[in-house]
């Protein structure tokens, strides 16, 4: 277990605003920082408010600030936000690969990222990576036997799956991972930009399946930097700013006021 992600937790009281909802990750007050060594003398005239001169090489990156809300089962988040605003930092911290510098995340379970991409080999066939992606995601190898089937045909990669995944396009690559991934349900799932890839079609079907995952009780994180993929397959969004939670609400609305800002 990630130390940064306390699970387990009684969640049900840390939200007097539930109303009957299931709270599964609490956020709060999260704070990241990274230390980052900048090499030879300080630089002179970046001037970015995010960056703090700490001595020596070392620069301080306070990537989040101060950011606090509550997940409830059956929704599915959008995290949107300009480069370099903090929404991978986020979600590295909801599943435990990055540290709190201070605040916490609570969750009811521990966040899955969606995504078996390292698991897999790129020299081994499409058929032995499911395998391989099956294990990495803890099932038996019957029960990958049991989706083979499933995965394969929703990556649309019956008269490929025999042939070594390093011959497959980018998008057929992404088709294959996503499928196994996804063949699993999680509880609380994050997707960082999965759907930007593979074309339309996959993209309405990925959305589909992520709609599954929330309506089978789970709870999803999208970020994307697409504003149709999250207007289509969100019921909350959540922008981050600079390291700072700006808005937290209804989708059209949060999306209209974040676009506002790139006129
Ligand atoms: N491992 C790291 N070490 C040092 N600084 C980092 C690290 N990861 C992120 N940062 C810094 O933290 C800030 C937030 O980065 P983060 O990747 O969370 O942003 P993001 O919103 O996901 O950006 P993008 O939309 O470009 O993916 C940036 O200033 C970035 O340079």
């Amino acid at each position: 277990m990630a130390e940064s992600t306390k699970t387990g937790v009684d969640l049900a009281n840390q939200d007097a605003s539930a109303n009957g909802r299931k709270p599964v990750v609490v956020v709060d007050d999260l704070h990241v920082k990274y230390r980052v060594y900048a090499g030879g003398k300080p630089v002179k005239g970046t001037g970015r408010s995010l960056l703090k001169r700490s001595g020596g090489g070392i620069r301080e990156v306070h990537a989040l600030k101060g950011v606090s809300f509550t997940a409830y089962e059956n929704e599915s988040i959008g995290v949107i936000g300009s480069n370099g605003s903090g929404k991978s930092t986020l979600m590295r911290t909801l599943v435990g690969l990055t540290p709190p510098s201070d605040g916490a995340v609570y969750a009811s379970s521990r966040p899955n990222l969606l995504g078996v991409g390292a698991a897999l080999i790129p020299d081994l066939s499409g058929e032995k990576n499911i395998q391989l992606g099956g294990l990495a995601l803890g099932f038996s190898k019957q029960e990958i036997n049991g989706l083979r089937d499933n995965i394969v045909q929703f990556a649309e990669l019956e008269e490929f799956i025999d042939l070594p995944m390093r011959t497959y396009s980018s998008g057929m690559q992404a088709r294959l991972k996503f499928a196994i991934a996804a063949s699993k349900q999680h509880e609380i799932l994050i997707v960082d930009e999965a759907l930007a890839v593979g074309d339309q079609r996959f993209r309405k079907r990925s959305e589909a399946r992520i709609r599954e995952i929330r309506e089978n009780a789970g709870t999803v994180f999208l970020v994307s930097h697409s504003m149709k993929s999250i207007l289509d397959t969100c019921s909350r969004v959540i922008w981050i700013n600079k390291g700072v939670l700006q808005m937290d609400g209804d989708p059209k609305e949060v999306v209209d006021a974040y676009q506002e800002t790139k006129k």
